[in-house]
C-alpha cells in the first residue's frame, strides 16, 4: 500500500515525533486528518501574548479559512439554559463515553488550562472591590452562588444529583472551569431539527479565534447545508492580519465583555456601561445609547450632566489614580517603592474601572460641548 508506506516515511523524517508537538499544532493536524480544513495560523497577536489567528497568506472575500466536520462539534443544550447545565451535559459525556472523550483529547487539550480563564465564574470574589462597581461585584456572586449550588444539589430543576448523573465527584474548581469555558467558548446555532431553537456548540479551533467590533471583524461563521461549520473572510484580508468575528454586538461595553469574557477594550469612541446609561443594566439593554448625546439628541439635557456628573464623581478613586496603579507613575513613585501591578486579574479589574471612567469623562465632555451649542444656538 502506497500511501501507508508515504505516511511512514513523512513520520520517520518529521523533525519532532507526534506525542511531541504542542497543542495547537497537533489540534490543526487532527482536524485536517479528519477531513476539516485549515487556512490560518495560531499563535500571539498582542504583544502582551494573548492567543489568536492569523492570515497565513493573503485571502479573498469568502475563501475559507477553516472548515469543520460536523462529526467534530460537540453539541450542548438549547441556549437559554445556563452554562452549568451546558457543562453538565459536557461532562456527561466526556464521563460516560471514554472512547469519545479520548478521540477529543486533541481538542480538550487546546484549549486554556485551570487557572488561565478569566470570567465571572472565574473572578477571585476577594478582588471584586477593585472594581469599584457594586452593581457587577453582586451579578458576579449571584453567578458564582449558583454555580456551587447546582454543584451541591440545591438547584434540583438543573440537577438533583450530580454524582449520580456524572457517576463520580468533581471538585468545584473543576465545575467552576469547565462552566466558564462553556460559557466563553461555545457557539449559539439554530437547531438543525428545529430552526426556531438555539443551540449551543462547541467548535474545536473555531474557538481559538478572537472578538472583533463591527468595522473590524473579517471572519463570519454558518453552518452549511451538510451540518458542517465553515468560518470564511468577509472582505480581502492580507497576510498576517489577525482573524476575528464578532461575538456579540454587546463586546463594545466593556462590562459585558468584561463579565462574560474576560477583556476589555480602549476603544476610540468609548461606550459607557450599561448602567451608566439611564436605563438598562448587564442584562437589560437600555432604551438609549450613544446617539442619544449628539447634538439635537434626548439625553442632551443639563439634568443628564449632572448625573453623569455624579457617577464619576462617586469613584473612590480617579483615572490618573488608575493608570499610575497600571503604569508605575512617576519617579516619584518609584522613590517610593510604588510597583505597577503585575497581578492579570488586578490589573484587569483596574483597567475596566479606569475605562469605565473614560467612557463618562468622554461623554461628559460631549454632552457639555452639545449643550453648549444648544443654548447658543437659542
Ligand atoms: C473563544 S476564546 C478565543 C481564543 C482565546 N484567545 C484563546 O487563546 O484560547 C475567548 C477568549 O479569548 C479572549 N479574547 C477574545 N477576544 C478578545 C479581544 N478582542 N481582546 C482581548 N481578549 C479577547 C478572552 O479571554 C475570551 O474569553
Amino acid at each position: 500500500d502506497n500511501s501507508a508506506s508515504t505516511e511512514e516515511q513523512e513520520a520517520a523524517s518529521s523533525p519532532v515525533k507526534n506525542a511531541d508537538w504542542d497543542p495547537v499544532t497537533k489540534l490543526l493536524a487532527w482536524i485536517q486528518q479528519n477531513e476539516g480544513q485549515v487556512d490560518l495560523e495560531v499563535g500571539a497577536v498582542t504583544e502582551w501574548g494573548l492567543r489568536g489567528t492569523k492570515a497565513m497568506r493573503d485571502m479573498k472575500k469568502y475563501q475559507v479559512a477553516v472548515k469543520l466536520k460536523k462529526y467534530m462539534a460537540v453539541p450542548l443544550g438549547e441556549w437559554n439554559k445556563s452554562s452549568e447545565e451546558n457543562a453538565l451535559t459536557l461532562l456527561n459525556k466526556r464521563f460516560r463515553n471514554p472512547e469519545w472523550d479520548q478521540v477529543m483529547g486533541t481538542y480538550w487539550e487546546s484549549l486554556p488550562q485551570r487557572g488561565s480563564i478569566i470570567t465571572k465564574e472565574t473572578f477571585p470574589p476577594t478582588k471584586l472591590g477593585l472594581l469599584q462597581d457594586p452593581s457587577m461585584a453582586a451579578f458576579v456572586r449571584v453567578h458564582q452562588d449558583f454555580t456551587r449550588n447546582v454543584l451541591r444539589g440545591a438547584k434540583p430543576h438543573v440537577v438533583k444529583d450530580v454524582r449520580g448523573l456524572l457517576g463520580r465527584d468533581i471538585s468545584l474548581e473543576d465545575f467552576k472551569y469547565w462552566t466558564a469555558l462553556v460559557a466563553s467558548y461555545a457557539f449559539t446555532f439554530p437547531d438543525e431539527d428545529d430552526p426556531e431553537k438555539q443551540v449551543r456548540v462547541m467548535l474545536p479551533l473555531m474557538d481559538l479565534i478572537n472578538h472583533g467590533n463591527a468595522g473590524e471583524a473579517n471572519l463570519k461563521l454558518f453552518r452549511d447545508d451538510k451540518g458542517d461549520y465553515i468560518a470564511y473572510a468577509t472582505r480581502d484580508v492580507s497576510k498576517g492580519e489577525e482573524l476575528r468575528h464578532s461575538y456579540n454586538g454587546g463586546c463594545e461595553r466593556n462590562d459585558h465583555s468584561l463579565f462574560h469574557y474576560g477583556f476589555v477594550q480602549d476603544l476610540a469612541a468609548p461606550k459607557l456601561a450599561a448602567q451608566d446609561l439611564p436605563d438598562g443594566n448587564l442584562y437589560d439593554e437600555s432604551s438609549h445609547s450613544e446617539a442619544d448625546y449628539e447634538a439635537g439628541g434626548s439625553l442632551v439635557s443639563e439634568e443628564e450632566l449632572q448625573r453623569l456628573s455624579a457617577i464619576l464623581a462617586a469613584f473612590p478613586s480617579t483615572e490618573a489614580e488608575d493608570d499610575r496603579l497600571l503604569r508605575g507613575g512617576s519617579w516619584f513613585d518609584k522613590l517610593l517603592g510604588r510597583k505597577p501591578l503585575t497581578d492579570d486579574v488586578e490589573r484587569l479589574f483596574v483597567q475596566y474601572r479606569a475605562l469605565r471612567k473614560k467612557a463618562l469623562r468622554v461623554t461628559i465632555d460631549k454632552l457639555r460641548a452639545n449643550l453648549a451649542a444648544s443654548k447658543a444656538e437659542l
